[in-house]
């Protein structure tokens, strides 16, 4: 068994915005995504979720063209399950040249999915990972950061950044404009993470988001605003200026919820930390439900997020400064 792990992430900056080539700025945090694969010796994937809304699962398929898993579960729920992990595995054929290689995977994570901390680029950055050293190949994490977009690229549609994917192989605070990826350094952040226990769909909110832009020239603009914001927000990092930080995430989540990508528990969650008298506050990755992510180097905001109705979970998130780590 072959065994790579890697972080999930919060956006400081800039989602969103992001896909139509303004720059973000995510930031890696101590949860991860652990995957195990082990050759097959038939070219069928058998892929065990522990994590998964589905309760844990277990699916075997491949071999036919069509062949359809063998779970009882609904088409829509085993296609949102197992569409990153099975495009990761195609990765690995690609990059290997093994087309019919066949792979047992096990997943584990501590990234509630769909909530904004990046577990889809997790699993698949660690999949890959996983994936190519049990053939022999061991990519650099710039490489691997490449070959995981092109799988979020994918499954959502034609519709994603680089900035998940690099930032979870790379780990640490990352820029991301276009196609230019770079690592940069960020202070030790008071990073508080609020979460509802729910979840939003990235491929949908990503689409309303292109719909708006393209319906309206002053969507467009929000769209340039946040780019601006992250662009302040880079200065801000550089001189570890933590109030205007957060006033510059309170600002740039007023602009994702123009854009109709918040909701009203994430709402919720804001106010209440910023009530508590965090610096600042704004939801996390594609939104619609799912966590956000405050700045206080007090207890307040974690106390007040953990009594607030809604927030099913609030905590501490470490900065992850090690990307995609190598297990067995
Ligand atoms: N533990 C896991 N096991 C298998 N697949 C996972 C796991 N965690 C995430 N995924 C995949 O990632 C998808 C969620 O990704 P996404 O909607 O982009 O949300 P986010 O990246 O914000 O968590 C899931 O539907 C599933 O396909
Ligand atoms: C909305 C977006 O900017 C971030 C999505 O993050 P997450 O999958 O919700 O963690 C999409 C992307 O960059 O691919
Ligand atoms: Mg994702």
């Amino acid at each position: 068994m072959t065994v790579s792990s890697a972080p999930g992430k919060v956006y400081l900056f800039g989602e969103h915005a992001v896909v139509y080539g303004e720059p973000a700025v995510p930031c890696a945090i101590e949860v991860r995504a652990r995957v195990g694969v082990k050759r097959r010796d038939d070219s069928k994937l058998r892929v065990h979720a522990e994590d998964l809304s589905l309760d844990g699962f277990t699916v075997e398929y491949g071999g036919g063209a069509d062949e359809r898993p063998d779970v009882n579960a609904s088409e829509s729920l085993l296609m949102a399950a197992t569409q990153y992990v099975d495009s990761a595995i195609e990765q690995v054929r690609e990059v290997t040249g093994e087309e019919d290689v066949g792979f047992d995977v096990t997943i584990e994570s501590n990234i509630p999915l769909g909530a904004g901390l990046g577990s889809s680029a997790a699993v698949v950055v660690a999949a890959i990972d996983a994936g190519t050293r049990a053939l022999g190949t061991t990519l650099e994490p710039v490489e691997l950061a490449e070959r995981a977009y092109r799988t979020e690229h994918e499954v959502q549609d034609g519709q994603a950044s680089r900035a998940d994917t690099f930032c979870s192989a790379t780990g640490g605070a990352v820029r991301v404009e276009g196609d230019d990826c770079r690592s940069i350094d960020a202070p030790d952040l008071p990073l508080v993470i609020g979460f509802d226990g729910g979840a939003g769909e990235t491929g949908e909110l990503v689409s309303g988001v292109r719909t708006l832009r393209e319906e309206y020239e002053f969507a467009a603009d929000t769209v340039e605003a946040i780019g601006d914001i992250v662009r302040n927000g880079e200065d801000a990092l550089a001189d570890g200026d933590v109030a205007e930080l957060g006033r510059l995430m309170n600002f740039n989540h007023g602009l994702l919820s123009a854009l109709g990508v918040s909701s009203r528990s994430l709402e919720t969650m804001v106010w209440a930390a910023r009530d508590a008298g965090a610096d600042g506050a704004k939801l996390t990755g594609a939104g619609g439900g799912g966590c956000i992510v405050a700045l206080d180097p007090t207890e307040e905001t974690e106390t007040a997020l953990s009594f607030t109705p809604g927030c099913e979970d609030a905590f501490r998130a470490e900065l992850a400064e090690e990307g995609v780590r190598r297990i067995e």
